[in-house]
Formats: C-alpha cells, structure tokens, sequence
C-alpha cells in the first residue's frame, strides 16, 4: 500500500468525497483506521482519546529508541459547499475539504505505512486530529493526556498545504509560522419595532454596523503599523424582513496577531469599542472571546534550522524561506508545549484556502511524502 503515485491518490480523492465537520469525523476516522489495520502490526499500537473518539493515534516503536517523534495530520473539514465538478468532489453537501486535511491524511498515512514496512529508528507516534478548525482538538488530546505513557512525545512535526505555494516547493521558517488566533462571538441586543417608527426602537442592525466598521480602526489606528493583525467578522445574522426593525444580532469573528500581546491588544479595544457601541446606541453588546488552542505556531530554533538544512540539501525540492502567515492553527497549542516545526507544502492551487474552488495539485501528495520520510529519517540519525 501507498507504494505507487496512484494509491495515494486514491486515498486522497476517497478522503476529498468524505469530509466531515469538526468533532463529527467519524467515516473519516474510520476509513483510517481500515487502511491502517491493512499496515503491516508488528511495531504498531493504536489507540485512541476516549473524550475525542474520532482520533487515532498510532505508536510505531524504534528499532533502538532515543526519542519519539510525533506526527500530526488533521481531519476536518469546513463548511463551504465545493464549486469543482470534478468525479471525486464532496458527497457531504455543505462540506468540504477546502483546508487540504485530505492531503495532510493521505500524507501521514503514506508515511506511517512507509514505517511500519521499514521500522525506524526512534519511536514515532502518528496523531491523526479531529477538529483543527474549530474546538481545538490539539489542546483537547494534550489535556486528556493522549501523549503520555507509551504516547509520550518529545518533539511534534506537522505541514500544511498552500495554494500559492508551487508543487515542489516546500515553504518553512524559524520562529513564528502561523499567527495566534482568537474566536469572537458578539451579541447586540436592542428593541425591535415596525420599519416606520425607528424613534420608538433599538435598531441592531445600525449598531452592529457601526460595531464592524470601528473595529477595523483598531488595525489601522490601535496597533504598530510595522506589527500585524486581522480582524474579520466571517458571520453576521440579524432581522428576518425588510419591514421589521432587528431586536438581535449575532456576529462571529475571528483576531489574529503573530504574537500573543498582540491578540490582547486587539482583544481590549475591540472590548472598549463594544462599551462604546452600546452607549452611543442604547443596546447591549455582549463579546465573547474563545482562543481554545490557536496559539501562535512556533518553530522551535535547532530543529528547524535542521530542517532547512536537510531541504537545501535535497534537490527534490526546493526551499522558500516563507514570511509569518495570519493563518492559525492549533498545533500552536502542541508547539507550546513539546518542541517541534511546522512546514508548507506547495500544492499550487487556482483558489486559495477555505474557498469552494481550492482544488490542490496532487503531484504534491509524493512530494509531502518524500518530504517527510527524508526529513525523519535524518532527524533520527541525530543525536
Ligand atoms: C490553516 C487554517 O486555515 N486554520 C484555521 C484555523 C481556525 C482558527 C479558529 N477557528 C479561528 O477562526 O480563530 C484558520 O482560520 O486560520
């Protein structure tokens, strides 16, 4: 299995058919673990998270051990109904793989099925993830104590696919990676009143609006223009017909700052805003805010430099000295706690990340293989 270019792109595509939404993953987990009940056992245990039941973790004992190296791949995927017509789109309507957790999976099990064939040197521990796009599935396995005991791990690796990034190339740098990223949620509540009496109402949908608008000054006029961070409200609901005047509105949003003072930052005037949105407009304005795992991604120094070392001496791919990105990820989470690197694997899509026509090349599938294998081969021979 996963010998040829072909197989991986079988499971790839079976994957791409199936994808399911955070903490609901359970036909994904269990194509995995059929394919990995086919691996060759004789070094392998599998385990699970009882209080995450789509995981599985995988433990693929050394040959003469002086570490475990862990791997992680994440299965979710996102609510975005797929534009491409292509055979293998998404059977879920509504959901989609447009974050490439299809090709992280492929490449894990690749991986995994090339190891347990040719036991390693050190002990590797493969984490395959629910819910990396929301409730932070990473924090939840660490709190639940997934890696101790046999499952102990003293150094994390994971990639992720980018779309503007071409195929063969693999992107990565020391220190920070990906930014830290916080949930927001707010709730305006006003009064509701007909369309033609404003003066007797509490109108939400002016004040949420407003609330939208003045936070982007927080980015413009709040933060060091030579730092970075993002404010994006993805989600906005109020009202149900033109001649009603809303009494509630919902935003969801999403900050991101490349390090954590940044996120508080954001987080306090966003706050002070709110206050302010709520005075001037008499009605409620309710802010939540949920990090979970999304921790900045920080690459630890020796190893990644290791890493770029091993890429620059490899003439399969070449490597990108890539600039931080305001994505987020809640390997973060796990980077805050065991030392490790993430990497960007150049997949060269027409459509970007968490769009309906990301459509990855899947001559990257053997290239994030080839990329992986070398890379823990190597990292085993050191010390
Ligand atoms: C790589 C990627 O796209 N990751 C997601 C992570 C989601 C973080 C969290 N749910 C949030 O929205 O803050 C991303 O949106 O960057």
């Amino acid at each position: 299995m996963f010998n040829k270019k072909e197989d991986l792109i079988q499971v790839r595509r079976h994957l791409h058919q199936i994808p399911e939404l955070a903490l609901q993953e359970q036909e994904t987990a269990s194509y995995l673990r059929q394919l990995i009940a086919q691996l060759p056992q004789d070094y392998l245990i599998v385990e699970t998270v009882p209080k995450l039941p789509t995981a599985i973790l995988v433990r693929v004992q050394g040959i003469k051990p002086k570490r475990t190296i862990g791997y992680r791949a994440d299965m979710d995927a996102l609510p975005v109904q797929e534009s491409s017509s292509c055979q293998y789109g998404s059977q879920h309507a509504g959901v989609m793989h447009a974050c490439g957790h299809d090709f992280h999976l492929t490449i894990a099990l690749a991986v995994l099925a090339y190891f347990a064939q040719h036991q390693p040197v050190d002990n590797l521990v493969f984490f395959f993830q629910p819910a990396e796009e929301s409730q932070s599935g990473a924090k939840i396995a660490y709190q639940e104590q997934a890696f101790t005991g046999a499952f102990q791990v003293d150094e994390f690796y994971a990639l992720h696919v980018k779309d503007d990034l071409p195929v063969g190339k693999i992107g990565c740098r020391v220190g920070t990676l990906f930014a830290g990223t916080t949930e927001v949620n707010v709730d305006v509540c006003g009064v509701g009143g007909h369309a033609a009496a404003p003066q007797r109402a509490r109108d939400v949908i002016v004040a949420a609006a407003q609330f939208v608008t003045q936070v982007q000054t927080i980015i413009a006029r709040s933060i060091d223009p030579l730092a970075s961070g993002v404010i994006t409200f993805g989600k906005l609901n109020a009202g149900s017909i033109r001649n009603v005047i809303a009494d509630h509105a919902r935003l969801e949003g999403t900050i991101r700052g490349l390090d954590q003072a940044m996120i508080e930052q954001i987080k306090q005037r966003l706050q002070e805003i709110a206050n302010g949105v709520a005075n001037s407009f008499q009605v409620k304005v309710d802010v939540k805010f949920n990090q979970g795992g999304y921790l900045p991604v920080v690459n630890q120094v020796e190893i990644t430099t290791s890493f770029i070392d091993y890429l620059q001496q490899n003439p399969q791919v070449s490597f990108v000295q890539t600039a931080p990105a305001m994505t987020g990820e809640d390997f973060g989470y796990l980077l805050s706690k065991i030392p490790g690197m993430m990497f960007w694997l150049g997949v060269q899509s027409p459509s970007g990340l968490h769009t309906a026509g990301f459509e990855p090349n899947e001559a990257a599938l053997t290239v994030g293989v080839k990329t992986v294998i070398g890379w823990l081969k190597q990292r085993m021979e050191e010390k």
